[in-house]
């Protein structure tokens, strides 16, 4: 069964489209990724997904449930991780998870039976009786994310899991986010700036830009699918060794300030030839660099632009300050 079946789903806000008419669908215990820049449209389509915000067009169910019909249905099944926190910093773990568990119901020895299962699960049992406050960054996550599991949804939706977090307390979160999805069989879908999360935790990336999705497939398929290795070439003049490179074994080039991305299929056989080339014509090369395509690659080729970590980063700092005008 499809765990979500989206078509043509669109948002807009007032003139401006949000989310233009993706469709995609997600079979039951994937991990599935929607990976984009900032304002691509992200939030805004699990926000629909998850019954938060009403789609301005389109159509889509979740576990079979209809969003806008079925929205009560649609709420039971899924989890839900946004990235503003919600935990209440005076109550300690435990008491978090059991407040939560009362909003819905869970009766008490089950209710117990599954926070101690799920406070296990995100290796925060030894700290279940300390207040929140004096949790880490990554602690913290990893509870938020221990709650939305507590009424057993069969999907979970994590808005930036790793947002913000340094690199260890990011690996350590993924291991336990690849650990739920195969030890509880759960339906992931996760929006993120982060290439490298993507491409570790994902069955499928969907990428993301300006409301559309421009690609979808699996990581490897996506680097597949722009051709052969990536060969980068640094120079006073990038502009002219793009317009010397026309050779049919060439399956694409990209300009950028100050160097030029060649991509073609077997760059060392290729290489010697190009650099002869370059050096006849008189023009300088700075360095040269050859590697396997990554996401980042997908995401230029597909957009003409490149996603960098740093944008997530200054999300979180411009957070960081909104949060503490709050309090
Ligand atoms: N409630 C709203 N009212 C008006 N515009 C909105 C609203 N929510 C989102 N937008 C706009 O819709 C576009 C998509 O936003 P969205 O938050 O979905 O993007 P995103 O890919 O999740 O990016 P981010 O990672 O920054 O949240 C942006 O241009 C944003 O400014």
């Amino acid at each position: 069964m499809q765990a979500i079946d989206a078509r043509n789903l669109t948002k807009s806000f007032g003139d401006l489209v949000a989310v233009d008419g993706i469709s995609f669908s997600i079979a039951s215990g994937e991990i599935f990724g929607l990976l984009g820049p900032n304002g691509a449209g992200k939030t805004t389509t699990i926000s629909m997904l998850s019954t938060m915000q009403k789609p301005t067009s389109g159509t889509a169910t979740v576990n079979g449930h209809d969003v806008v019909t079925r929205e009560d249905d649609v709420r039971k099944s899924i989890g839900i991780v946004f990235q503003d926190q919600s935990l209440d910093e005076e109550l300690t773990a435990y008491e978090n998870m059991d407040f939560h568990g009362r909003l819905y119901r869970i009766g008490g020895e089950e209710r117990r039976r599954r926070i101690g299962e799920l406070l296990a699960l995100v290796g925060l049992a030894d700290r279940k009786d300390d207040l929140v406050k004096t949790y880490s960054g990554g602690m913290r996550r990893r509870l938020e994310i221990a709650r939305g599991l507590l009424h057993e949804p069969k999907v979970l939706f994590l808005d930036e899991p790793t947002l913000g977090l340094d690199p260890q307390t990011r690996n350590h979160l993924w291991e336990y986010i690849a650990r739920l999805n195969n030890e509880k069989g759960i339906t992931i879908i996760l929006t993120t700036h982060y290439m490298e999360e993507a491409d570790r935790l994902c069955d499928r990336i969907a990428i993301v830009d300006r409301g559309t999705i421009v690609a979808l497939d699996t990581a490897e398929n996506l680097k597949h699918s722009i051709g052969g290795d990536v060969v980068t070439i640094t120079s006073p003049d990038p502009d002219k060794i793009a317009d010397l490179l026309t050779a049919p074994w060439v399956s694409g080039i990209e300009r950028h300030d100050g160097s030029v991305t060649v991509r073609l299929q077997e760059a060392d056989r290729h290489i010697p030839g190009i650099v002869t080339a370059i050096h006849q014509s008189g023009i300088g090369i700075n360095s040269l660099s050859v590697r396997k395509p990554t996401l980042e690659d997908v995401f230029l080729h597909y957009t003409g632009k490149t996603i960098r970590d740093e944008e997530a980063d200054g999300k979180e700092t411009i957070r960081m300050f909104q949060r503490a005008r709050r309090r």
